[in-house]
């Protein structure tokens, strides 16, 4: 018996579904794809997308960033992707998918997944799988193109291919470990799938759903295994003695699927229909109304990322206003030469939003009311609240009051009036992510000098500005005017200003504000929806170390850092020459475990028409900060000084300008 016949059968044969005559007469017998087929698909993605971000953003069976699949508890498993690999024995066609279930592989030094650990089905998206397999769940299937198991090439970066089902789910041995293999149909086999090979014929008309695998009782176990490989049975209980194995051992030579285990086709369409939740392939468009405007504009949809009606692209929420099929980013991705020119746009407009629909009002607590004018530190009628970060600086925060933000040309006009500019407002891609193309998770635009900031925006020069945006960026002129002078400091006036705006749970994440080049003040206003604005040590500062384990050169030594008193000690030891640098740095090795998550130091919930000023030459070296809003529409206006001499000459005109005589801020 050579090694790929089959060992433990019961009756000694192989039995095969049943397949009468007169079925075998109508059935128009699927085609095994010839090797040298065209590589061309077909047909085109029903919906695409360039980035993951994009697919995610816009597909609500598939919003995960990282990993294949997409479940929820109660759900199951939502959506899969098929890309880089889908394991040794993957196997593609135009209804078929075999892949393994992925988690705990790792490259190897050749770059071949090798499984690590053995799977299990228990836990995670793995048993998500299992309870959409065992509950007959449909689901969407999503192919990239770095994917080499259907042989073609694919149009696009991601592409959906359609709903499936889970047919079979069987253990393998890979390696050391057990993993898991599971069998895909698609559930619509009436129509050609865009994946096929071009010129390919139609599928048949008429389906067999009779024939089936036949499946083998082991005698070890008395579990039956289907016939999944040509010419071989193996167990495929992982807790039988006779798992995976052929006269005792391994298969040493390549399996191939035996043709009945990839012929056989279960129906359906019969069972799907009558499924009360039908699973939505690709989201229709919106129909905005007057009675949705706002969600589209300002609420839980204006996130979303849409897919084009005319191009199938998953367009996402880039733009303050709405959705640009094909107007470039300023940065990230290009798109391909072979990717649509799509004229689709879908702007929203609509009236200004009124304060108190995005604050919870009275949003004044008497806590702020403004401190007595004879306070020698007040800077009344705000009410000031001052943080000192030591030696490294401060960070002040202007409580205004309803009587500031009434005023003429103040918050309140200002966020009313900013609703109704044409901004520009854009979410962008971030230059270092471990996504490629991730967008911010805020829209945002650069006046004045142009400054890069954790992701490159495009800069308009001051004189091309709204008069409503000069008359934010004086406040800012002035906060930072009276934070310099507290702290004598020479006052350099901001020649930049970055205005971001939020949506419905949009945020921003620790970064800090520092660039070369940045003078030592920075100063934000708010309007409209509260925040919290969360300032924490960077890690590396607070933990001693820098994230992969290694000692900082030079240790700060902050107050409020990680082990504070004894990294002190041993720098003044180091210092006074006490110890050796070797030795100070095998001392602290010994009390700096890991880089360790900082916590906040301070917390600061700023309203409408407060500023924060953050003061201090490495401030920005040192600390970092984090805004997370509670409302639907935010606007936060910074501004900072760039050195000029850091600016190439040209661009300098850009950060000037002169407000019309009496508008400049005063601090009322
Ligand atoms: O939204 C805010 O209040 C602050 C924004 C900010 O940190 C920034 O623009 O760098
Ligand atoms: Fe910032």
């Amino acid at each position: 018996m050579d090694l790929y016949s089959v060992p433990h059968f019961t009756d000694g044969s192989i039995k095969r579904g049943i397949k009468t005559e007169e079925n075998e007469s109508k059935i128009h017998k699927r085609q095994k794809i010839p090797e040298d087929t065209s590589t061309e698909c077909a047909g085109r993605p029903p919906a695409w997308a360039q980035t993951r971000q994009d697919l995610c953003e816009t597909l609500p069976w598939f919003k995960t960033y990282q990993g294949g699949i997409y479940s929820s508890i109660e759900k199951g498993c939502l959506g899969l992707l098929l890309d880089e690999s889908c394991g040794d024995r993957a196997y593609i066609d135009e209804e078929i998918i075999i892949t393994h279930v992925s988690g705990g592989y790792m490259k190897d030094d050749q770059q071949n997944l090798v499984l690590k650990k053995s799977q299990t089905l228990e836990r995670g998206t793995n048993n998500a799988l299992l309870r959409s397999f065992e509950a007959k769940k449909p689901f969407g299937v999503i192919i990239g193109d770095k994917n080499k198991a259907l042989g073609r090439q694919l149009p696009h970066r991601y592409n959906v291919m359609d709903i499936f089902r889970i047919t079979h789910m069987w253990a393998e041995k890979m390696g050391e470990y057990t993993g898991y293999m599971m069998r895909l149909q698609k559930v619509d086999l009436a129509s050609k799938s865009w994946w096929a090979a071009k010129d390919s014929p139609d599928p048949p008309i008429i389906r067999d759903f009779q024939t089936r695998p036949a499946s083998i009782m082991c005698t070890s176990c008395q579990h039956s295994s289907c016939i999944v490989y040509k010419d071989v049975w193996m167990c495929l209980n992982k807790n039988c003695q006779a798992f995976w194995k052929v006269n005792g051992a391994a298969p040493t030579t390549a399996l191939e699927y035996d043709p009945v285990f990839l012929s056989h086709r279960s129906n359906f369409e019969e069972e799907y229909s009558l499924d009360s939740e039908k699973f939505v392939l690709i989201p229709p468009p919106p129909v905005i109304t007057a009675d949705n405007l706002n969600i589209y504009r300002l609420g839980v949809h204006a996130r979303q990322g849409i897919v084009c009606p005319l191009c199938a692209k998953c367009v996402a929420r880039v733009f303050w206003d709405g959705w640009k099929c094909s107007v470039k980013h300023h940065t990230g991705p290009q798109p391909r030469s072979n990717e649509p020119k799509c004229p689709f746009n879908l702007i929203i407009h609509g009236p200004p939003i009124s304060l108190w629909d995005v604050v919870p009002a009275p949003y004044s607590s008497p806590m702020e009311r403004s401190r007595s004018l004879d306070d020698p530190t007040s800077l009344a009628p705000y009410r000031k609240l001052k943080y000192s970060l030591g030696e490294i600086g401060t960070i002040t925060h202007l409580v205004s009051n309803l009587a500031i933000n009434a005023r003429d040309n103040g918050p309140d006009d200002l966020f009313q009036r900013f609703q109704g500019l044409n901004l520009d407002l854009r979410r962008e891609r971030l230059q270092m992510s471990p996504v490629v193309g991730m967008m911010t998770g805020h829209f945002l635009m650069n006046i004045g000098l142009p400054y890069k900031f954790v992701v490159p925006v495009q800069s308009k020069p001051f004189g091309e500005t709204d008069p409503q945006i000069l008359l934010a960026h004086s406040r800012l002129v002035w906060a930072t005017g009276v934070v310099a002078a507290e702290s004598h400091h020479e006052y350099q006036r901001p020649n930049e200003l970055l205005l971001v705006g939020y949506k419905h749970d949009m945020d921003m994440g620790y970064h800090d504000d520092g660039e070369f080049g940045l003078g030592p003040t920075i100063a934000t206003l708010s309007l409209g929806a509260s925040s919290t604005m969360f300032i924490r040590m960077k890690g590396k500062y607070y933990s001693g170390l820098q994230k992969n384990g290694n000692l900082l050169k030079e240790d700060p030594v902050l107050p409020g850092c990680d082990q504070y008193d004894a990294r002190k000690g041993l720098r003044d030891q180091f210092r006074q020459g006490i110890i050796t640098e070797k030795q100070y740095d095998e001392e602290r090795l010994k009390i700096l475990d890991k880089y360790k998550a900082p916590p906040p130091i301070i917390k600061m919930e700023t309203h409408h028409g407060h500023l924060i000023v953050m003061h201090g030459d490495s401030l920005q070296k040192y600390y970092e900060h984090r805004v997370e809003p509670q409302g639907d529409l935010r606007f936060a206006i910074t501004a900072r000084h760039i050195r000029e001499n850091m600016v190439d000459p040209r661009h300098l005109y850009m950060g000037r300008y002169t407000l019309p005589p009496g508008l400049a801020y005063n601090g009322q």
